[in-house]
């Protein structure tokens, strides 16, 4: 072979091997803003590991909806409270897929399946969706009130023994990771998990899902976007053995379950219903599927959100809002019995703006679950291809002053205002339109009832270490920046008890209450 042939063969190969390297799922979208790239990685290292914070930076310059090149794949990011209603909300038809991901599909979730939230819409997705949403909806939510009047009254009994009369500070995080997790286990499997979170089974299962979590995010994943570093080990068996160690839970829990349906002894719960009803539509995957997305949904999301309020209450100018806050719960009850009233109403509309104000503000799913095209969607001048993956950056809508006034502001108020609270989607704290979050109902009644309990129970104060103080910015206080949660980094409060007396009666009554769990 002479070196010309030689030449023309390696410049073919390196040509191919460049076309492959660069090809995307989609071509370029006419008319559609791109964020100039690089080439094999496009976007991916000018987003780094803050891509909400990044793409809101490039809509200031683009305009709210752009496309981005990540690694492969071509993505839409829409950025602006309205474009966001405009898709996800008018659209919503056309937005109700999700698009698959080599990590979370293929490695993570061989054995299990896929929870809900990450299934493509097809036939078995729309029954699982179904059968969650009547398990969650608000009569279902209001049969539940016994469990979380349980799991509110242990966090809140133990955060009153750990802080001695209010003369230490505590890291609230460990406390509320049982509340989410025990309410959504008991409400799934009808089981709960007593004692502490170092116990060894509520530490593997939080410890767990925060790892697997990581590993649905759309910002941690490089190999879901350039195919050869597949190639690397780490990238395969990391992921591969958080499957293994959560099969081994899941199975554990259903076993016990199908153990004590058999035996009489099961205590009424969603999968056990499933299970014993005759005419059940579901195979053994999707029980698998429904199980996994009702352990996982909860249990960063819930805490997250609680916690990082807390972080908030506790600061100096917290210390407003708690005041209002209990002022506002005292006038609606005035004899000492929101602890047990907030179990079957909803009746203090600044706790239900708080909560409100809380999803928004710390907006724990920055970049919220990907959706994918099921037609061509029209927006300007660019007609934007069905199969196309889009990213809502929540985070950037949340805090967009076209909006919200002031939006950096943390200020409940904001929803009392009719003109903001006027029936549309008031955050995108739960996403939005036809994929929105099937346990918001929950989330509401889980931070409602604990604001409600917690602000009666204490008021809450700065840690005396400032270094224990928390970060109060919504992006810098997570401490793993590309995960798909909010993971707080850990910071102390000090919770000193309004009434050591009046608190031991509620804890009391509660126990009675629920002494049959
Ligand atoms: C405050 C707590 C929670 C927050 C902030 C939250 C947030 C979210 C978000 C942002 C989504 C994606 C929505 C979208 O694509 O538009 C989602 C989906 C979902 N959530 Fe939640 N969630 C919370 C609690 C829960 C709980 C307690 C459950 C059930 C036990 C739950 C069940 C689901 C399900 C089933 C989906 C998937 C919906 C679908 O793909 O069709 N969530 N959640």
């Amino acid at each position: 072979m002479g070196y010309e042939t030689i030449s023309i063969l390696v410049l073919s190969i390196a040509v191919i091997l460049w076309r492959y390297l660069n090809a995307t799922d989609l071509p370029k979208i006419k008319n559609l803003p791109e964020i100039p790239g690089v080439p094999i990685f496009g976007n991916l290292l000018q987003l780094g590991e803050h891509h909400a914070k990044v793409a809101a930076g490039w809509a200031k310059k683009y305009g709210p909806v752009f496309q981005v090149r990540m690694g492969n794949k071509r993505i839409v990011f829409v950025n602006s409270f309205d474009s966001v209603r405009q898709l996800w909300v008018k659209e919503q038809s056309a937005l109700i897929s999700r698009p698959t991901f080599h990590t979370f599909h293929s490695v993570v979730s061989s054995s299990q399946g896929f929870t809900i939230g990450t299934s493509p819409w097809d036939e078995s997705c729309k029954r699982r969706r179904k059968a969650a949403a009547t398990a969650l909806n608000k009569p279902a939510v209001q049969s539940y009130m016994p469990i979380i009047d349980l799991e509110a009254t242990s966090s809140i009994s133990e955060i009153f023994a750990d802080s001695r009369d209010g003369s230490l500070d505590v890291n609230p995080i460990p406390y509320f990771q049982r509340y989410a997790l025990n309410t959504s286990l008991t409400l799934n499997y009808g089981i709960r998990i007593d004692g502490n979170i170092q116990e060894s089974l509520l530490k593997e299962i939080v410890d767990v899902e925060r790892g697997v979590s990581n590993f649905r995010s759309t910002s941690n994943n490089w190999q879901d976007y350039i195919p050869l570093l597949r190639l690397v080990p780490k990238a395969n068996t990391e992921a591969e053995d958080f499957r293994v160690r959560r099969d081994k839970y899941l199975t554990h829990l259903l076993d016990i379950l199908k153990k004590r349906i058999a035996e009489g002894t099961d205590k009424p719960c969603i999968t056990g219903s499933i299970l014993k009803d005759p005419e059940a539509k579901f195979n053994d995957a999707e029980i698998k599927s429904i199980c996994l997305t009702m352990v996982s949904a909860g249990i960063d999301t819930v805490p997250g959100n609680l916690v990082m309020a807390l972080a908030y209450l506790g600061s100096e100018d917290g210390q407003r809002i708690q005041k209002i806050a209990y002022e506002e719960i005292m006038r609606v009850y005035p004899d000492n019995d929101a602890w047990e009233k907030c179990l079957v109403e909803e009746k203090v509309p600044y706790v239900t703006a708080l909560v409100k104000e809380v999803l928004r503000f710390w907006t724990v799913i920055p970049i919220c679950l990907p959706r994918k095209s099921m037609r061509d969607l029209q927006w300007g001048p660019a007609v934007i291809p069905a199969g196309t993956t889009f990213f809502m950056n929540a985070w950037a809508a949340d805090y967009d002053a076209d909006h919200f006034k002031e939006p950096e502001k943390f200020v409940p108020e904001r929803y009392l205002d009719p003109a903001l609270d006027s029936g549309g989607t008031p955050h995108y704290g739960y996403g939005a339109g036809s994929r929105m979050c099937a346990g918001s109902h929950l989330g509401n009644r889980e931070l409602y009832t604990a604001f409600i309990r917690i602000i009666t129970a204490f008021t809450i104060h700065p840690a005396e270490n400032p270094a224990d103080r928390p970060i109060l910015n919504a992006l810098e206080c997570n401490a793993i920046a590309t995960s798909l949660t909010t993971d707080p980094k850990p910071f102390k409060v000090r919770f000193k008890p309004r009434n050591p007396e009046l608190l031991r009666k509620w804890i009391r009554e509660s126990e009675e209450r629920t002494k049959d769990f």
